[in-house]
């Protein structure tokens, strides 16, 4: 057993961990980063990058069976499955230095590949090494919730875990749950030639405002994926190539292979958190707003932390705790200014309060102006006109801003810097966006806010009329 010490021991080198552990060191802290699995965590190796690799192959497929509108004819894509994983593996492996063991100890972090445990309060066990630390850092993720569904242990399934090294094509992917997951592995497999059927308990993209939501379901339904809602999996059976799920009530659902999508299960079973007096809850560690466990010297943060559960959220962490785990200065998390894109097409995307909590936390107060996609320049000539922006406004400051429709993803950034700056539908106003561009659209709906104030105004035409007998 060897005895190490540091001033930072980060525990998991997923997109939390690594951000900690680069801004640490680059600060002059010793470091010691433990990691038991891949380095680089889900969003390298079973989230982010492949699920948006996977993405742009099916939407390489589906340009060319929706060229003609264009002019160019359309062609039925031939697909090679295998060779679409081959791309994603590809994609992984020109990320993946990036988050290497490699880059890291280049940097002066000490790397140990084992899982951690917690021996007491101040001591972690990792493989032979004992370490203490004068701060410790929880950042070991999350990993799919798989539930108790009768007969499920007897079915092969996918996860997350596993879909992306699946070589053999599906030809019908039935997909339990319609969240971000679901929906956007859903979308990609019907393009890349899969008969798909999403079976949702509840609400398919139930995060979402449900009139953009209604956008992104009307495609799936036109492209042919079939959506399930209020169909709450209650019983699997069969084997591979003939999978059946019943719904509870009593709906069934036939296919060859089968995804479960239903949400994400915290890791904390391999850390023995109760022996550091970490108190964790069903959701995962249990944090304060500087994202302090219940054992003070200890941070947890990322999807662990049981809260939004996006890369930038746990890099948002990182930028807080090393500023307190390093500084002793004090951090306190917001979450009003994080935004979500979920990357179906058309994407959604979403920063602040949604049209319904903005409702409810400012009544009357609330003015919510839209800009529709069909009256963008650059959205007719790409064919791309389905969508809108939705823009929540209290007294000419925007509170939350939601957009369904292409690039929604991209657009939101504006929102967030305006949110996370406390900034005004002034600021928006007057910005000057390039012609034709999506970017438009932030600009319009500034326009569409103002408008009436301006137009509709008899004060304001009084005035013209006033001036314009005055001006020579
Ligand atoms: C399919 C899918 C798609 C996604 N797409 C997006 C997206 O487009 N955009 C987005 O923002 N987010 C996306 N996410 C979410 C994103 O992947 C996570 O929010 C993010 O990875 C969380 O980072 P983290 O550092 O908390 O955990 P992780 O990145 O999961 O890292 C945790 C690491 O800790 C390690 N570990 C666990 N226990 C221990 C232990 N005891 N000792 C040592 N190491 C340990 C694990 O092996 C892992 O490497 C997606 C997730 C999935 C599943
Ligand atoms: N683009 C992105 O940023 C992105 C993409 C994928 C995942 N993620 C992250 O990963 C998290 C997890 O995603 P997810 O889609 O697995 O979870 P989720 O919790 O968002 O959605 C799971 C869905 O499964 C349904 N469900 C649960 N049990 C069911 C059952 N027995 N039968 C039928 N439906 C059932 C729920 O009603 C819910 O709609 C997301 O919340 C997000 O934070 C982000």
């Amino acid at each position: 057993m060897t005895k190490l010490k540091a001033d930072l021991l980060i525990i998991g080198a997923g997109s939390g961990g690594l951000s900690v552990a680069a801004g640490a060191v680059q600060m002059g802290a010793s470091v010691i980063l433990l990691e038991g699995h891949k380095m680089g965590g889900d969003c390298l190796n079973f989230g982010c990058v492949p699920s948006k690799a996977l993405i742009a192959s099916g939407k390489a497929a589906y340009a060319q069976s929706h060229a003609s509108v264009f002019g160019v004819a359309d062609v039925t894509p031939s697909v090679d499955y295998a060779a679409t994983k081959d791309h994603v593996a590809d994609v992984i492996g020109q990320i993946a230095p990036v988050d290497s063991q490699e880059r890291f100890e280049g940097m002066g972090v000490r790397v140990i590949r084992e899982y951690g445990r917690f021996i007491s309060p101040t001591e972690v066990q990792a493989g032979e090494h004992v370490i203490t630390a004068r701060r410790i850092v929880i950042s070991t993720g999350s990993s799919p919730f798989v539930p108790p569904i009768p007969g499920l242990e007897n079915v092969p399934y996918e996860t997350n875990e596993t879909i992306f090294e699946l070589r053999d094509k599906p030809e019908h992917l039935l997909v339990i749950g319609g969240g971000p997951i679901g929906m956007e592995m859903a979308q990609a497999h019907r393009r890349l030639g899969c008969e798909v059927t999403v079976i949702e308990g509840m609400k398919a993209l139930g995060n979402d405002d449900p009139e953009l939501a209604a956008v992104v379901l009307d495609r799936f339904a036109a492209e042919g994926i079939e959506i399930a809602e209020g169909a709450m999996a209650a019983e699997i059976r069969g084997k591979l190539g003939a999978i059946e799920v019943e719904a509870k009530d009593g709906r069934i659902f036939k296919g060859s292979h089968l995804l479960m999508a239903v949400g994400r299960a915290a890791n904390i079973n391999k850390l023995d958190a109760e022996k550091a007096g970490i108190e964790t809850t069903r959701r995962g560690i249990k944090v304060d707003a500087g994202m302090r466990s219940t054992n003070r010297r200890v941070y947890a943060i990322g999807d662990v932390a049981g809260g939004l559960q996006f890369t930038h959220m746990a890099g948002y962490h990182a930028g807080l705790i090393i500023r307190s785990a390093l500084l002793g200065l004090p951090a306190k998390e917001r979450t009003d200014h994080i935004p979500w894109a979920t990357y179906t097409d058309p994407e959604l995307a979403h920063v602040g309060l949604t049209e319904e909590a903005a409702r409810k936390e400012h009544g009357g107060n609330l003015e919510v102006v839209r800009f529709h996609y069909n009256h963008n320049d650059r959205a007719i000539a790409e064919r791309k006109t389905e969508g809108l922006i939705k823009v929540m406004v209290v007294r000419g400051r925007p509170v939350g801003a939601s957009i369904a429709g292409a690039q929604a993803g991209e657009l939101i950034n504006l929102w967030a810097f305006i949110l996370a700056n406390n900034l005004k539908m002034k600021h928006i106003a007057n910005m000057v966006a390039p012609y034709p561009t999506l970017g438009e659209i932030n600009k319009r709906v500034a326009g569409a806010y103002f408008s009436p104030k301006l137009f509709d105004s008899p004060m304001v035409k009084r005035v013209v009329r006033f001036v314009q007998g005055w001006l020579p």
